[in-house]
């Protein structure tokens, strides 16, 4: 037994594959899940379908308390909701997706939803996962664990494509993805407040040459290495 549930923060860009191994890890370890990409891209839906101009941060800001965003965290089974209703699939939608980088690079947007993130990740019993690009950085610095997974631009591009082509005619294709990844990156990686970053203390993977299973058996070995040194006197 741990001194305290652990709380893991898996940070990285776009395609690296933190939705999927936090997910893995979290249910294996009998732990909750938090996909804060998630968040930010509920709060980004809920402006485009109230008319705020996403490109105006300061109508953004103004608005910005006005949607009650509710995660659920059983890694089986995430959910996001939005004034009630469900957005797990609206949010994934391009539009949502390209409107997410400048919404999030909002300061008072990040200030609600990193005070949401805490309040859940000191709920939660059993220890949680949270996912993101600010998590060890800024969200949770005294994490337990901070990983932080990279992979090369294709490699990423063409997972993101796989998963695109999947939702049927009509995804874009392999070079309009990479493309739109890397701007999105760019734009994550580039804002003033809370930028996509590795912590000093993270524990950095590359992902590129290896399976998600070797990914999700890494991780897990670095959390467990974390709970033995935390039982040692
Ligand atoms: N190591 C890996 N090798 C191959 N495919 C992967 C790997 N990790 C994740 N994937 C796949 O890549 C896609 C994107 O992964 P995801 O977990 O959503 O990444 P992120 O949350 O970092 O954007 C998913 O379809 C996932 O199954
Ligand atoms: N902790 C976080 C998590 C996500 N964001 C922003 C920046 C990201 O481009 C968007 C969407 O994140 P999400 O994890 O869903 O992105 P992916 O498409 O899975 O790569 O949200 C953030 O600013 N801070």
């Amino acid at each position: 037994m741990s001194a305290h549930p652990v709380i893991v923060a898996i940070d990285g860009p776009s395609g690296t594959g933190k939705s999927s191994t936090s997910k893995a890890v979290a249910a294996r370890l009998g732990m909750g899940y938090l996909d804060t990409g998630a968040q930010y891209r509920a709060i980004t839906w809920w402006m485009l379908s109230n008319g705020v101009d996403v490109n105006d941060p300061a109508a953004v800001a103004a608005v910005s308390g006005k949607p009650d965003i509710v995660s659920g965290t059983d890694p089986l089974a995430p959910t996001i909701t939005v004034d009630g209703t469900d957005v797990a699939g609206p949010i994934r939608t391009p539009e949502v997706t390209g409107a997410v980088s400048a919404v999030s690079a909002v300061p008072a947007v990040r200030t609600r939803i990193t005070e949401l993130q805490r309040t859940i990740a000191a709920d939660a019993p059993g220890g949680i996962v949270v996912e993101g690009r600010d998590i060890g950085t800024t969200v949770l610095p005294d994490a337990d664990v901070k990983i932080f997974l990279t992979a090369a631009p294709e490699a990423r591009a063409a997972r993101r494509s796989g998963e695109l082509k999947a939702t049927g005619p009509g995804a874009p294709d392999l070079a309009a993805t990479r493309e739109a990844l890397i701007k999105r990156d760019a734009a994550d990686s580039g804002r003033k407040t809370s930028p996509l970053a590795k912590a000093g203390d993270a524990t950095e993977m590359d992902t590129t040459e290896l399976t998600l299973e070797q990914v999700i058996s890494c991780v897990i070995s670095v959390i467990e290495d974390a709970e033995r040194k935390q039982r040692l006197p």
